[in-house]
Order: structure tokens, then C-alpha cells, then sequence
């Protein structure tokens, strides 16, 4: 018997060597080169248009590189558990909140499920339809969908796009508790630097189809704003000619 994955997965390992997508004549990423280890936090920013859900949508093996090598590994050998959580929650809109998180897996991880849900502040509402949920709180099943599965990798497309600042705000301390339990290598597409900065160990600016800064964040947590302003001066100056 398959035994049900309630175990946190470690987190993925990402290697990308020279990685191209064309859209025809459109050139979207060239030879772009990026490591990420096991666990790490990586926010990706950069001008509108210029590839970043392209480069995660080849991560999610949802697009086809043109050329390159694109592995994602975990380190004990199993197959890699990469999950995508979109600016929109994309719940299923006939299914409650509890059906939603329990989607895909077996049946035996149905309290895993009620866990995830639990996990996300929603415990109580797990026979609510997503009709029936604020735009925050269907994020939140939306969060609680995506890690209930474990991910190795996790994949955000601008998660909290859509959310005032307050909610954002309180679902920025959510996934940083979520993170630190499950230890999922994560990606943050986001156009907030703040939320990078607060987020993220490494922030890439994309420019011209490859990564073109790299920078570290200083790991104190709770980060002091003084401590990130001038990297934040930094991307913004480079933003400024992405
Ligand atoms: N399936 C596709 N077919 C053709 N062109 C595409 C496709 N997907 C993306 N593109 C093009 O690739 C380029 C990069 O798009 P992408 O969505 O990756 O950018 P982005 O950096 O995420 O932008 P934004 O910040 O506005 O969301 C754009 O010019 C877009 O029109």
C-alpha cells in the first residue's frame, strides 16, 4: 500500500543551465542560468512582459523550454512535488473549501487536508463554497491546497496581487510561518519589492531574458526595514531600466 504523503517533503533542488523560450519571434528567455538549493526563497521581480511567469511556467513543466536544461530534484531521490499558486485562487467553485484542499490526493490524507485547512486559520469553515469566503480567506484555501501536497517546490504567481495591503500583510506572516514548517524551496513572482524584501533570501531582477541581479537578503527575522532600504534602493535603480 502507498502510504499517504504526510510527511513534510524536503525541499527541492532547482538547476536551470542556459534555458531559452521563444514564442515564435519573440525571444522571452535566453540563456538564462539559475541554481536554487533545497529550501531556499527566492523572489523573482522585474518589467511587465518580461518572462518571469514564463520562467516559472517552465518550472511547473506547464511550458516547454525552446533549448536548455531544466532539472528539479529532491534530495532523496523522489519524484519532485512542484505546486502553483496563482494570483487568482482557482478554486473549484462547486467543491467546499475542505474538497478544494483535498483535490488529488488519497483519500487516507483527507485529515492532512483538514490540517492544511486548520493551518490557514480556515478550520471552521471547511464546508463553506468558496462563493461563501473573502477574497483573503479563499487565498488562504488556496495556500492550504498548495502545501498540503507537500510541495518540494512551491511556485507563486503574484499570490497576494489582488488583496488589500492589510490582508496581504497578514497572509505575508502566514507564509512565512508555513514556509518555516514545511522547508519548501519556494519561487515569488511579485511586482512589490517590499514583499521580496520581506520574503525572499534572494531577490533576481530579470532583464533582456536573464537574470541580470542576484541579490542576498540578510536573514534576521524579523528584517528590519534599515536593513533591506538599500538593496531595495538598489533594485529599484536597476527596475527603473529592466
Ligand atoms: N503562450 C504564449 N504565447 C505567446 N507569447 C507568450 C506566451 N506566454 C507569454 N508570452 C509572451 O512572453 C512575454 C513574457 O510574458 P510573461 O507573462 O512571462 O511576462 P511577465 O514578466 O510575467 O509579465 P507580467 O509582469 O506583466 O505578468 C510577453 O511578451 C508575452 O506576451
Amino acid at each position: 500500500m502507498t502510504a499517504a504523503p504526510t510527511l513534510p517533503a524536503p525541499g527541492a533542488h532547482v538547476t536551470v543551465d542556459g534555458l531559452h523560450v521563444h514564442f515564435g519571434a519573440n525571444a522571452v528567455l535566453h540563456d538564462l542560468h539559475l541554481h536554487i538549493a533545497p529550501g531556499e526563497r527566492v523572489a523573482v521581480v522585474g518589467a511587465s512582459g518580461g518572462g518571469k511567469t514564463t520562467l516559472l511556467r517552465v518550472l511547473a513543466g506547464l511550458t516547454p523550454p525552446s533549448h536548455g536544461r531544466v532539472q528539479v530534484a529532491q534530495a532523496d531521490g523522489a519524484a519532485p512535488r512542484v505546486r502553483v499558486m496563482f494570483q487568482e485562487d482557482r478554486l473549484l467553485p462547486w467543491l467546499r473549501a475542505l474538497d478544494n484542499v483535498a483535490l488529488g490526493l488519497p483519500r487516507t490524507a483527507r485529515p492532512h487536508a483538514l490540517a492544511a485547512l486548520h493551518g490557514v486559520g480556515l478550520g471552521a469553515r471547511a464546508d463553506a463554497y468558496p462563493h461563501e469566503l473573502s477574497g483573503g480567506q479563499r487565498q488562504r484555501v488556496a495556500l492550504a491546497r498548495a502545501l498540503a501536497h507537500r510541495p518540494g517546490l512551491l511556485l507563486l504567481d503574484e499570490p497576494f496581487g489582488a488583496l488589500d495591503a492589510l490582508t496581504r500583510a497578514s497572509m505575508h506572516t502566514l507564509l512565512e510561518t508555513l514556509l518555516d514548517d514545511t522547508g519548501a524551496t519556494t519561487l515569488l513572482i511579485t511586482h512589490d519589492l517590499d514583499e521580496a524584501l520581506k520574503l525572499a533570501d534572494r531577490v533576481l531582477l530579470l532583464r533582456d531574458g536573464r537574470v541580470a541581479e542576484d541579490v542576498r537578503v540578510p536573514h534576521a527575522r524579523p528584517r528590519q526595514r534599515t536593513d533591506v532600504e538599500s538593496l531595495r534602493q538598489h533594485l529599484e535603480q536597476h527596475l527603473g531600466h529592466a
